[in-house]
């Protein structure tokens, strides 16, 4: 099973070179360029530039490099996706999806040049959520969804806390709908970067919904972000344990069994493998 973990994916305006210089050094997972929200009308274009010239000249190591282009209903958008199916980064994410329609037109401008990662932060997608993602396997492999808590929220006139209450349902359908299709799915950002305590616990609850990992608005927050992600200590141990056991020949035809006093089956087989691929990555980082 090839895992490639993304549990801490990092944004900056594209537009701040030395924001998209320090990352080529940051211990994120995913570094996603900004060509949308965090970069002002007049300087779109620059923004474009800049990232197409980030693709080029690399340097990002494992780190996976994605660009968020603007819409393509924007000004910007359909220059953006053309600069970006010519500049191929690891993946292109775009803004403010409704339907399985729009994942459609933003996928026939990329012309399957890259992977195509959506937004999820509009009211109307998210009575969609099956059929964005199915649009999105569609497209083509490696498909994602982003949650873009502020807009919706924004959308929603929602106070969201740090647990997220008015968003709780959403989140676990768009992991559902997400895991349906075979899609990478992350969770949206928060806005409080001094408040530690806060973001741990909103990490700690995307962990329990499943999420692959959290977006991220500062480099302070990416510690703890790859701690929540990555099974600790007590969680290797138990998937070595599941790992070991179904690789003693004597439970070679068995899809259920015994380890510490605990039922596991086969698909705990699964989970385990995952969590060891994932401790591996975070060891060698
Ligand atoms: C939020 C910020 C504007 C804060 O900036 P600032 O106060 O200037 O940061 P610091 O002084 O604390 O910075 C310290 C050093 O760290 C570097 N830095 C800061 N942020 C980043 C970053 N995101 N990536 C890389 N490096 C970063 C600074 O350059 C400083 O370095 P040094 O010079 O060596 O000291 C700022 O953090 C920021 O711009 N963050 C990202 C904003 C962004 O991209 N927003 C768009 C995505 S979020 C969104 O839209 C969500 C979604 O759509 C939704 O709807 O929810
Ligand atoms: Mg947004």
């Amino acid at each position: 099973m090839a895992v490639r973990p993304r549990r801490s994916a990092l944004y900056m305006p594209a537009s701040n070179p030395r924001a998209v210089e320090k990352a080529r050094a940051l211990d994120c997972d995913v570094v996603i360029l900004d060509l949308e929200d965090a970069v002002a009308p007049d300087v779109k274009a620059d923004a474009r530039a800049a990232a197409v010239a980030a693709v080029a000249a690399g340097g990002f190591g494992r780190r996976e490099l994605v660009v968020r282009a603007n819409g393509i209903d924007t000004p910007w958008g359909f220059d953006d996706l053309a600069a970006l199916a010519a500049a191929r980064p690891d993946a292109v994410l775009v803004p403010k999806v409704d339907d399985g329609a729009a994942v459609a037109r933003h996928a026939a401008a990329l012309a399957g040049a890259a992977p195509l990662w959506v937004m999820i932060e509009t009211a109307r997608s998210i009575f969609r959520l099956e059929e964005i993602a199915a649009a999105l396997a569609d497209a083509g492999p490696g498909g994602g969804f982003v949650l873009g808590t502020n807009d919706l929220a924004k959308e929603m006139g929602a106070r969201p806390g740090t647990l997220r209450a008015p968003f709780q349902g959403m989140l676990g359908m768009a992991v559902a709908a997400a895991r349906a299709h075979g899609l990478v799915v992350l969770d949206g950002v928060f806005n409080a970067i001094d408040d530690d305590a806060g973001f741990a616990e909103q990490c700690a609850q995307a962990v329990e919904f499943g999420f692959d990992g959290k977006t991220l608005i500062h480099p302070r927050q990416i510690a703890a972000c790859n701690a929540a992600f990555t099974p600790d200590a007590d969680a290797v141990a138990w998937a070595r344990a599941i790992v070991a056991a179904f690789a003693d020949p004597a439970n070679a035809a068995k899809g259920a069994i015994r380890v510490e006093g605990r039922m596991v089956e086969r698909l705990h087989l699964a989970q385990a493998e995952r969590d060891l691929a994932v401790a591996e990555w975070a060891a060698a980082g």
